[in-house]
């Protein structure tokens, strides 16, 4: 046996513990920092990631003494091949204060933007005549309105095109503009990094966590397989819009402007449901007046999805979960408002930060960010470097298969949030269509995002082409155009939190993905019989068991391994089998509909709708 292999075993037992402690203290100087956004919270947030760093480059050191890839122990060489990548920390000192500081400033800016209403501006643009300058002073006092829940909430409810184009512009002005130079910079101390790691760029580094070579085309094939989806969808609801907003507004063979689908960033378009759905003047499938009429609290919808989670026979939230956790927006300081779920690496303490508003949507966002907690609680037996997803696509997918079985009609009543649902053909349809609204619409952005980022990283998209690079890709993927034209004076990819934030999104577009390949494997489970999107795993202690068995594994397995338990043998890849499956009846009846019109849409200027 390799005594180097036996010494470097008792190195990972020292390295865990500390590691495990470091850790801590970092989340918690972390949480502290998102939870109150003063400028003392950052400063400790900063000494804290230098320390840390420390930390991190001496095991690193240590790490690479051994010569681990003869080691014999898969599981001992795994370890050490994740040490091996030491990330920012590989940056001098200097550099590394001057990246963390740009990343914590950017974050502030993004989350304490606001804008001034709608109504304020009409105003005031209608009196510039007066050139009264004490109303300039009193409109920076009403300037108060932020992204969640104010703005989300208009982008929502309005269907005023000019108040909806106002707000869309006034937010990125406030956030994404703000944000250029800093972010130019960033990129730059990111790619340094990434360099001394031994990788190309940022994004070589970043792709890394999905241990595939074939990973850019094995996407691009998927996107194939689900442009058809996304393309039908499209097609529909910009006739439904057309209808609305009126033909001089959008073309019927253009892009549809991306201030009218009822979310910042086009991303998600439960928001237009009402106006658009196949069958109108059936009962609602938005619980979210039921929610209000109750008097749900935030607490009541964490309840809720726990309540779910244990009904599988998954572990429970623990105390200090329910001690701890911010599920609602303070109203005595700024904080990072993007939902989130935290793991303090000491076995005990997780959270979710949450700016809860009493929707649907948000109930479902509760059981998405709950499926990061249980992930943790499921893997927290392992060694800390694999206390991670299989894939970061793994982790996403977790809470959001949940909700596929919450968001059904019969659990909705079940648990007395829809008073009678329309169990017909036609109700069906009116369901699937929802869902798709969220799940299918979702699909390019999810794509795009990182398309852009990698093609920032690698250099292929310059410096002085950032935005237009952005409406492009936004237009050949997603179909939508900006209502007010664009220029590199903006900088719109920083108007969405993960920009600035620096959270890698590709995540999100294999979530979407595999968590119906999820679906349909712990249905079977389930023994659920029928259409896969009628299936509610609620209950089912067998689903529990097998979802259970993949998420404890954390990261001490390649990813190929966890999807094959998951699919009991079926398969180790993406698969978009199972997503065309579910939405198949919505796609055939979309078809019937757009038999006569064109599908897809061009423009010659990305950066105006035409
Ligand atoms: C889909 C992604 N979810 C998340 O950040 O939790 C988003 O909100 O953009
Ligand atoms: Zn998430």
């Amino acid at each position: 046996d390799n005594p180097d292999e036996a010494e470097g075993f008792e190195f990972l037992q020292t390295y865990d513990k500390r590691a495990s402690q470091e850790c801590y203290l970092s989340v918690l100087s972390n949480w502290a920092y998102a939870t109150n956004l003063t400028e003392e919270n950052k400063q400790n947030l900063l000494e804290r990631s230098l320390v840390y760093a420390e930390f991190q480059k001496e095991a690193w050191k240590n790490a690479t003494s051994f010569a681990w890839k003869q080691f014999k122990n898969p599981s001992t060489r795994r370890l050490f091949k994740f040490l091996s990548i030491l990330g920012t920390a590989a940056l001098p000192t200097e550099k590394l204060k001057e990246l963390n500081e740009i990343s914590a400033s950017m974050e502030d800016t993004y989350s304490t933007s606001k804008i001034c209403p709608y109504s304020l501006q009409v105003v005031i643009t209608d009196e510039s005549e007066n050139l009264d300058d004490d109303k300039s002073s009193s409109e920076e006092e009403n300037c108060t309105l932020s992204l969640e829940p104010d703005i989300t909430r208009i982008l929502k409810k309005s269907q005023n095109y000019d108040e909806l184009a106002y707000v869309w512009k006034a937010w990125r002005d406030s956030s994404g503009k703000k944000i250029r130079k800093r972010y130019e910079r960033f990129v730059e101390l990111s790619n340094d990094a990434a360099r001394l790691n031994g990788f190309a760029d940022m994004g070589e580094m970043w792709r890394e966590s999905y241990e595939s070579d074939t990973f850019l085309e094995d996407l691009e094939n998927l996107w194939k397989q689900l442009l058809p989806l996304y393309e039908n969808l499209h097609a529909y609801v910009r006739r439904k819009l057309i209808s609305k907003y009126g033909n001089d507004k959008i073309r019927p063979d253009g892009p549809i402007p991306a201030h009218l689908l009822g979310n910042m960033w086009a991303q998600d378009w439960a928001g237009v449901q009402e106006f658009t759905e196949p069958y109108p003047g059936k009962p609602s499938l938005d619980v979210t007046p039921q929610m209000v009429e109750q008097n749900m609290t935030a607490l009541d919808m964490f309840n809720i999805s726990e309540e779910f989670f244990s009904s599988l026979g998954l572990k429970e939230m623990p105390p200090p979960f329910w001690e701890h956790s911010v599920i609602e927006k303070p109203t005595d300081r700024e904080i990072v408002c993007h939902a989130s779920a935290w793991d303090f690496c000491n076995g005990k303490d997780y959270r979710i930060k949450q700016c809860t508003d009493i929707t649907m949507q948000d109930l479902i966002t509760v059981h998405h960010e709950m499926g990061h907690i249980e992930y943790y609680l499921q893997y927290a037996d392992q060694p800390s470097l694999f206390r991670e997803g299989a894939n970061p696509g793994f982790h996403e997918a977790v809470g959001d298969v949940l909700a596929l079985s919450v968001s059904t009609p019969k659990h909705l009543k079940a648990i007395s949030l829809l008073n009678e649902i329309a169990d017909d053909p036609e109700g069906d349809i009116n369901y699937l269509y929802s869902i798709a609204l969220d799940k299918i619409s979702f699909l390019p952005f999810g794509y795009l995002m990182d398309l852009w980022r990698w093609g920032i990283f690698s250099g292929n998209t310059s410096v002085e082409e950032m935005n237009t690079k952005w409406w492009e890709l936004r237009l050949k993927y997603q179909g939508v155009c900006p209502p007010v034209k664009r220029t590199e004076e903006d900088f719109d990819p920083g108007a969405k939190y993960h920009i600035p934030g620096n959270t890698p999104y590709i995540r999100y577009f294999v979530s979407f993905v595999i968590q119906f390949q999820f679906h349909k494997a712990l249905c079977e489970a389930a023994g659920h019989e029928g259409p896969l999107y009628k299936c509610d795993i609620y209950q089912s202690k067998e689903a529990g068991k097998l979802l259970s068995q993949v998420l404890q594994l954390g990261s001490s397995k390649p990813w190929t391994e966890a999807m094959k338990i998951m699919t009991g043998g079926k398969t180790n890849k993406m698969d978009a089998a199972p997503i065309i499956e579910y939405f198949d009846p919505l796609i055939q009846w979309l078809k019937e509909q757009n038999k006569n019109y064109t599908l897809g849409w061009t423009s010659n200027d990305p950066t105006i709708c035409p």
